[in-house]
């Protein structure tokens, strides 16, 4: 079964959505929609192009055809018309709607973890310093974190860095939350404290996340909706005990298997 309902009233939403690298085309006509509040996975082979779709609706990547739409804003691409860049204007729209954790953590070095997550919403919302410090307190707070706001990243595990991340993201108070393989680069010791708070977030918050992942585990625990990727497309998606009990598509049941 490939294909989902598409929501009413959906706070993503790709149409027709063609990506080349050069020669590789790697997503082409891509049709996808996330409901205000759904918590949807991507998973499926390396190199499928799931980490892409994330990457085109944060703006880090232009795209070559079809249309955009996040959190009520529309970018239209006509075909043969280059490629997609946002402009500033629809940047700085992007960015305060949509926040990214990434596998690499991206904190700043230099900052205190306190400072790191303050530094957005004073910056690019204008919020006055003790709002966002107030903000940031509750926050790392909920990550486990409130003794380490004076750290520096470096003087940080991993995991606790990823959870700085989290928070960060969180502090813009975005509409959508977009998780690219958030524990790959951690030690395996360090994986499960960040997909707790992940979990926590999934199950008491109404924000719509978008998670790719390689943990197939907790992709079942979290998601309401999960999509296998193959090759640019997405080969079958449904609610995570029906994919991962009974998939239909071949190509899902061959990743399942090579996977769990
Ligand atoms: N900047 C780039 N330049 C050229 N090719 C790229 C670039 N980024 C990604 N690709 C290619 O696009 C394809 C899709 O990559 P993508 O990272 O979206 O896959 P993925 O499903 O997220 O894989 P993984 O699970 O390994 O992260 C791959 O073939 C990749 O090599």
């Amino acid at each position: 079964m490939t294909d989902a309902p598409t929501p009413a009233d959906p706070v993503i939403r790709f149409a027709g959505v063609t990506k080349r690298f050069g020669p590789l085309t790697v997503l082409d006509d891509f049709d996808f929609a996330v409901a205000p509040g759904e918590k949807v996975t991507l998973i499926g082979p390396s190199g499928s192009g799931k980490s892409t779709v994330l990457r085109i609706l944060m703006t880090l990547e232009p795209f070559q055809e079809g249309t955009l739409e996040l959190a009520g804003i529309a970018y239209h691409q006509p075909k043969g018309r280059g490629a997609f860049r946002a402009s500033e204007q629809h940047l700085r729209q992007i960015r305060t709607h949509v926040g990214m954790v990434f596998q690499s953590f991206n904190l700043f070095p230099h900052m205190s973890v306190l400072r790191n997550v303050v530094e957005a919403p004073m910056v690019v919302l204008g919020l006055a310093r003790v709002e966002a410090e107030c903000r940031a307190v509750d926050l790392l707070r909920m990550v486990g974190l409130s003794d380490k706001k004076d750290h520096y990243p470096s003087q940080l595990s991993g995991g606790q860095q990823q959870r700085v991340a989290i928070a960060r993201a969180l502090a813009m108070r975005p509409r959508v939350l977009l998780f690219d393989e958030p524990t790959s680069a951690l030690d395996p010791q360090l994986v499960g404290e960040v997909l707790g708070v992940i979990r926590s977030l999934a199950h008491e918050h109404d924000l719509t996340m978008l998670l790719v992942t390689h943990e197939m585990r907790f992709a079942r625990e979290v998601s309401d909706r999960v999509c296998f990727f193959d090759k640019g497309r997405i080969a079958e998606q449904g609610e995570p005990e029906r994919i991962f009990t009974n998939p239909e598509h071949p190509r899902t049941r061959e990743f399942l298997q090579s996977v769990l």
